[in-house]
């Protein structure tokens, strides 16, 4: 008998034809309330689920007594409680590398568009206010040659130090658990404490996970430490950041911009004060968010998905332990 896949995440018609090949399908096309009441009905009956962007907390979980496997189109995974599926012996899988470059594309945009102030000035040409040659008081920072600091120099974070090595000939700096080697090697990085990095990079950039250890990592104290010139960019997850504090040091002054993927609540409320500074750059979590790199995750979860479901180690199992050989 096919086993039974709830998704909550539409997927292109061709990967819908590979999973109905292989499963009986039910998909919740979106998480709103009703959505939401038809996946508590869904989940009784699953084997597998593949979605994104939705907590799936113990209370969800509890519904789904038959669930083995639950397929992340994500890299991060910090809408699981991976202890409990662990418990529960619930193989979960996301989708890594795939969106690596498109993610650092992300991150390099906003370091380009806050620095040269982009969406500022495109908005004042919009609003008819360029009415004569741009002054000292338009204009932006250089980013060559500037020190760029990499806050979690895992498969993002290199490949931002990629962009800024060999794109723009900036010095990088990095601080992660350990040092990498490798980075060091191919792009001249160098490794710092946390402190020292927030007081000698010109663009602070985060691209580490979200995990108990990394929740606040960034507050009041480490804006202090930032320089007046230092701009801050968050592509990894809001809750690593104390938004309070930010609003805090961007209105002080304390650092100089801020380019935002991510924020403690999305969407973001219209009515945050981020929304209100010239010189914040938000974007709607869209660091994935290309055609090409949005299949390629999909592809990679609904194999992940299969292949747990057919009784075969997942390619990108997040919590091994619950394998036996
Ligand atoms: N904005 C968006 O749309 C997207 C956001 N993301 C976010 O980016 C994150 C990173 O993805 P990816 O690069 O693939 O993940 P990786 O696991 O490859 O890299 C994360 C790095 O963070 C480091 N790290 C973890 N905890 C700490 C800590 N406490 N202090 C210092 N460094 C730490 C790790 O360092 P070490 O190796 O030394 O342990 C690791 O190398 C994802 O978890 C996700 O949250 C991802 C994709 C898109
Ligand atoms: O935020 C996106 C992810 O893949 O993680």
């Amino acid at each position: 008998m096919k086993k039974q896949v709830v998704l909550y995440k539409k997927l292109s018609a061709l990967l819908m034809a590979r999973l109905h090949e292989q499963a009986e399908v039910t998909l919740i096309e979106s998480l709103d309330a009703d959505g939401l009441a038809r996946l508590r009905d869904a989940l009784p009956r699953a084997h597998g689920l593949l979605g994104a962007s939705l907590k799936l907390d113990a209370e969800l979980l509890d519904l789904a007594p038959d669930l083995e496997a639950i397929a992340s189109v994500s890299v991060g995974v910090d809408n699981y409680d991976i202890d409990y599926l662990t418990e529960r012996r619930i193989l979960l899988s996301n989708t890594p590398d795939v969106l690596t470059e498109t993610t650092a594309d992300t991150g390099f945009a906003l370091i380009l568009a806050t620095a040269r102030r982009v969406v500022e000035l495109a908005n004042m040409v919009r609003a008819g206010q360029w009415s004569r040659n741009l002054g000292p008081a338009h204009f932006g920072s250089d980013v060559h040659g500037k020190t760029l600091g990499i806050i979690g120099m895992g498969r993002i974070g290199e490949a931002l130090a990629q962009r800024g090595h060999c794109g723009f000939g900036m010095p990088v700096i990095y601080h992660s658990h350990s040092p990498k080697p490798a980075v060091e090697q191919r792009f001249n990085a160098q490794y710092r404490s946390l402190g020292e990095l927030l007081q000698q990079a010109d663009f602070i950039c985060l691209t580490l996970p979200l995990t108990a250890e990394t929740e606040r990592l960034i507050g009041a104290e480490e804006f202090a430490l930032m320089r007046p010139q230092s701009i801050f960019i968050n592509i990894s997850r809001g809750k690593v950041v104390d938004e309070a504090a930010l609003i805090e040091a961007l209105g002080a002054g304390r650092i100089r911009a801020a380019g935002l993927d991510v924020f403690e609540r999305e969407p973001l409320n219209l009515d945050s004060p981020l929304l209100q500074m010239d010189n914040v750059v938000a974007t709607p979590h869209m660091g994935s968010a290309t055609h090409e790199t949005r299949e390629a995750m999909a592809r990679c979860a609904v194999d992940n998905l299969l292949a747990a479901l057919a009784g075969e180690r997942p390619a990108n199992l997040v919590n091994p332990s619950v394998w036996k050989d």
